[in-house]
């Protein structure tokens, strides 16, 4: 049984034009104009216990408003939603004992206090049995690894820090859900690796259901198993990560810094994989998966489409014959990503319609054709 039910939630923001002059401020205020923007427009979906989802789009697309509804932050202007079977806008405060939210943007720690304080603070206020929450805060900071700078003030930490303490906090009362938004934005390869291990551990090990919103695409594919992708406030896919890897998230950017000139890399070597070398030259190249995005100087760029081409067998290859100074792998922007999904469902849908066209047009033929008959 679904968790989290939403259905045809919409939201939309009226806001004042600000006027700019005398004169137009004035007749502002006698005569106020509003602009309207429809943030979220009619969605519906649900979630079950235990699931992790990423909850993805562009910026605007209406992913924090959502989520602010589902909070209880937000009251929706149309619409139903029920979390662990509460009407968040209704019953805030008592849904707020099993859920938690995590801003990538804004941190919920008091900023002057340590984070040992902070987690004492939480504890009064979600009413945790005091004997329960000492156990449950060792085991958290031991497993978010923050016995270090438990006792330093949440201002002195680094964003990676930082994170950490935000996220043990928000497990503090064992929440069924968590709302995680942007949770590795600005944070460093390594210390967004570790969130998204934590954020993992604890799904398996407490089986808390996760919705995860991002614009890191390594976020979706190693923390989330569904995506539920929102642009312009309307829901265009809802599909699982492994389909969503397979059709969008294929493409991955290396970039090299190598010890010899770019231009020096031609070879006759007709192994597969060391055609690398050949073929940053040739168009055939591209048609292999491996696209070269930039070659100049010492710097190489390319774009391997790892549906085609796995990615190992290419950076071993580099790697056998090019001394490599650095080297980065990355995924393509979430923007781009979600630009191609829309693209493909509005080809979609546009071919549907020609089809749906067609069958009517077919469906009308066969009824004239049987007139027809019928009249002979
Ligand atoms: N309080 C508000 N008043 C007016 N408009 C708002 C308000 N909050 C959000 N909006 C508008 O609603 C739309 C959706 O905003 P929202 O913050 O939900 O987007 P988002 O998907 O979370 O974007 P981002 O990835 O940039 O955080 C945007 O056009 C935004 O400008």
């Amino acid at each position: 049984m679904p968790i989290v039910e939403v259905e045809q939630l919409a939201k939309t923001f009226r806001s004042r034009e600000r006027a700019s002059g005398l004169a137009q401020s004035l007749q502002s205020f006698v005569a106020p104009r509003y602009r309207t923007r429809e943030a979220v427009k009619h969605i519906s979906f649900s979630l079950e216990a235990g699931e992790v989802l990423a909850f993805i789009g562009p910026n605007g697309a209406g992913k924090s408003t959502t989520i602010k509804m589902l909070t209880g932050i937000l009251h929706p202007t149309a619409g139903k939603a029920q979390v662990l079977g509460f009407t968040p806008w209704q019953q805030r405060r008592q849904l707020a004992y099993h859920i938690s939210s995590v801003f990538g943007q804004k941190s919920q720690l008091w900023y002057h206090l340590p984070p040992q304080d902070t987690f004492n603070l939480l504890a009064r206020i979600y009413e945790l049995d005091m004997a329960e929450y000492r156990k449950r805060r060792d085991f958290l900071i031991e497993v978010f690894d923050i016995a270090d700078y438990i006792h330093t003030p949440a201002r002195k930490l680094s964003l990676g820090e930082r994170m950490r303490c935000e996220l043990a906090a928000a497990f503090l009362h064992k929440p069924r859900i968590v709302f995680l938004d942007e949770p590795t934005i600005g944070l460093d390869v390594i210390a967004k690796q570790r969130i998204r291990d934590l954020i993992g551990l604890l799904n398996v090990e407490e089986g808390v259901t996760v919705f995860l919103t991002s614009h890191d695409a390594g976020d979706v594919e190693q923390v989330c198993r569904r995506a539920v992708v929102i642009n312009h406030g309307e829901i265009i896919l809802d599909e699982s990560v492994a389909i969503l890897k397979r059709d969008y998230l294929k493409a991955k950017t290396i970039d090299l810094q190598l010890a010899e000139n770019v231009e020096s890399l031609t070879t006759t070597d007709h192994d597969p994989q060391s055609r690398l070398q050949m073929k940053l030259a040739t168009p055939a190249f591209a048609q292999e998966g491996i696209q070269v995005l930039k070659a100049q100087g010492h710097s190489l760029t390319l774009e391997i489409d790892t549906s085609r081409c796995p990615l190992e067998p290419v950076i071993a290859s580099i790697m056998q014959q090019q001394h490599i100074l650095d080297m980065t792998i990355s995924d393509p922007p979430m923007e781009k990503i979600i630009a191609s999904i829309y693209g493909e469902q509005r080809e979609k849908a546009s071919s549907t319609t020609h089809t749906q066209v067609e069958e009517v047009g077919q469906q009308q033929a066969r009824a004239e054709g049987e007139l027809l008959y019928e009249d002979v």
